[in-house]
């Protein structure tokens, strides 16, 4: 059911790439105003982008907390105890807590908060800032269904919003939180092709990045598998096929089922499993 968000007050401590990602998803979604949303950061590199449209935004990671309701931790994961740490005074058990740092488990946020602290645990990407993120979360243990449709509702302009088990959350990590990064690279390089074989770097570029955008919006739109949508795009002795045996002998595939693989252990490992 959709909630009414008109006067929900959104915080988020850090005031980074990820930040700003969902703080304009969930502004684009026109459900929150910039001046219920308040950010904070030590320094003011970030902050900056943050007061173009019109959010609040302070220095004192206790002040956001003071005045929002829903908080998103937004650091690097190093960082979340010693935040937690500084703002666990005045966390209430009112305060939805959501954190997006790679590896930090649920059981780790939990200890770090005040007994029978709310939180959940959210994965996002960075096309959140274009509405087209990839967000997996998981709920903690004493966040029910209520704070998962608020979530959801606040989310529902970054993206694709899926709930499931926290196993899943640092393998989304690797295939998407990450996953993005290897798409920039197989379009650099891609492009690289085009001017090797003698196209302008801006015109390949721009039309890897149409490509990409494409490929993905057709493989999520006709919900086919993309194994069949590579053999439509293959006509027998044709260009496409040439291309495919040279991306399977420079092992495409193994290096990207590898990628997803390393990307995930990583973030077990920043968790500390
Ligand atoms: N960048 C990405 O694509 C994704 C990042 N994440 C996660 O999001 C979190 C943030 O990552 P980014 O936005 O990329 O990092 P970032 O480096 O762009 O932003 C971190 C922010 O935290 C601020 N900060 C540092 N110390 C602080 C403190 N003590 N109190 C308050 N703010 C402090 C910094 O000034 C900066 O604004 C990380 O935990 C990361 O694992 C998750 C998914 C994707
Ligand atoms: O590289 C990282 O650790 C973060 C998490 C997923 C994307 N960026």
């Amino acid at each position: 059911m959709e909630q009414d968000l008109g006067e929900i007050k959104v915080g988020f401590i850090g005031a980074g790439k990820m930040a700003h990602g969902i703080a304009q998803g969930i502004l684009l979604s026109g459900k929150v105003c910039p001046g219920n949303v308040m950010v904070s950061a030590p320094s003011l590199n970030n902050l900056g982008k943050f007061k173009d449209c019109g959010v609040r935004t302070t220095h004192c990671n206790t002040e956001v907390v003071r005045v929002t309701r829903v908080l998103f931790l937004a650091v690097k994961p190093h960082i979340i105890p010693s935040v937690l740490q500084e703002v666990s005074a005045v966390i209430t058990p009112q305060h939805i807590i959501i954190s997006v740092a790679a590896g930090v488990t649920v059981a780790t946020l939990e200890r770090l908060l005040p007994t029978g602290s709310m939180v959940l645990r959210l994965m996002p990407n960075l096309p959140c800032v274009v509405q087209e993120g990839a967000l997996l979360f998981c709920r903690g243990t004493r966040a029910g269904p209520g704070e998962a449709g608020l979530l959801r509702e606040l989310l529902a302009s970054c993206g694709l919003v899926e709930e499931g088990p926290e196993a899943f959350i640092d393998i989304h990590t690797g295939l998407s939180g990450s996953g993005v990064a290897y798409v920039y690279m197989l379009a650099e390089a891609m492009a690289e092709g085009a001017v090797k074989m003698g196209m302008p770097s801006a015109l390949a570029n721009r039309i890897a990045a149409q490509t990409v955008l494409g490929a993905g919006r057709l493989l999520r739109d006709s919900g086919q598998h993309p194994a069949q949508l590579r053999a439509d795009v293959c006509t027998p002795g044709g260009t496409t096929i040439f291309g495919l045996h040279a991306l399977e002998r420079g092992g495409l595939r193994a290096a990207a089922m590898g990628a997803v693989e390393a990307a995930t252990e990583r973030a077990r490992e920043l968790g500390g499993k």
